[in-house]
């Protein structure tokens, strides 16, 4: 059996059969404790890909798997932490209310005053702000936060950066370093290079022309 947390074999993806392909054939495999990072441009299809291995998208052709089963399986969902570009945090309830609420979902005891990462991102002064009055670097934290707190096997993170202040860039690396040390897989896209620098361990993909091409 593979040793991928979360696997794409040979996806295509168009969304209409008269556009062009947005991914062509693109294999990925991330394993525990690997940081994956997608860079590209602006519409080259980072998004696609991790809707599509998280199965919130359907490829036109090829195969995903999250622990080698299809991704829309409970089982497959309980393993991942998504945080993808909207919030899914209710703006009515505070940050507090919003974790309780996601941790009941996934049937996790939970107290934000002993998780780390709501430490580590310096969350734990807007415990009880309403999300929707948090700025948007800090809805991204809380949203983080959010992901995590069920303890998944692997985070995907789109555009992990865009937003933050030096700070809260420095926090989440350190962050996600912290969690690849401790076997998660992370897959994280970017739309500038600058990312590479800040997640230096990962291993390095960029998107040309709906590929994935290893960089070096
Ligand atoms: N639901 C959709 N229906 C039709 N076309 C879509 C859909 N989602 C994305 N696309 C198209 O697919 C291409 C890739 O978009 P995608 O959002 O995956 O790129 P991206 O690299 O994440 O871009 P960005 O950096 O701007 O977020 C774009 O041409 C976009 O217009």
């Amino acid at each position: 059996m593979s040793d991928c947390v979360l696997e794409a074999k040979d996806v295509w993806k168009r969304y209409d059969w008269n556009r062009g392909w947005v991914l062509r054939g693109v294999s990925l495999c991330s394993r525990p404790g690997q940081g994956v990072l997608v860079i590209g441009p602006n519409g080259s299809g980072k998004t696609t890909l991790l809707r599509i291995l998280v199965g919130l998208t359907r490829p036109s052709r090829g195969t995903v798997l999250v622990e080698g089963r299809p991704p829309y399986l409970p089982e497959a969902r309980r393993a991942l932490g998504v945080v993808l570009h909207h919030s899914l945090l209710y703006d009515e309830l505070t940050v507090r209310e919003n974790l309780a609420y996601y941790a009941r979902l996934h049937g996790v005891e939970y107290s934000p005053e002993e998780d780390e990462v709501v430490e580590v991102l310096g969350l734990r002064r807007y415990l009880d702000t309403r999300a929707g009055d948090l700025s948007f670097g800090w809805k991204k934290r809380a949203n983080i936060a959010r992901a995590l707190l069920h303890r998944p096997r692997a985070l995907v993170i789109d555009e992990p950066f865009t937003g933050l202040d030096d700070a809260a860039v420095e926090a989440l690396s350190g962050l996600m370093r912290e969690l690849l040390r401790r076997g998660m897989a992370v897959l994280a896209t970017s739309p500038q290079k600058g990312a590479v620098d800040a997640l230096q361990e990962f291993t390095t993909f960029v998107i040309e022309s709906g590929r994935l091409v290893r960089v070096e």
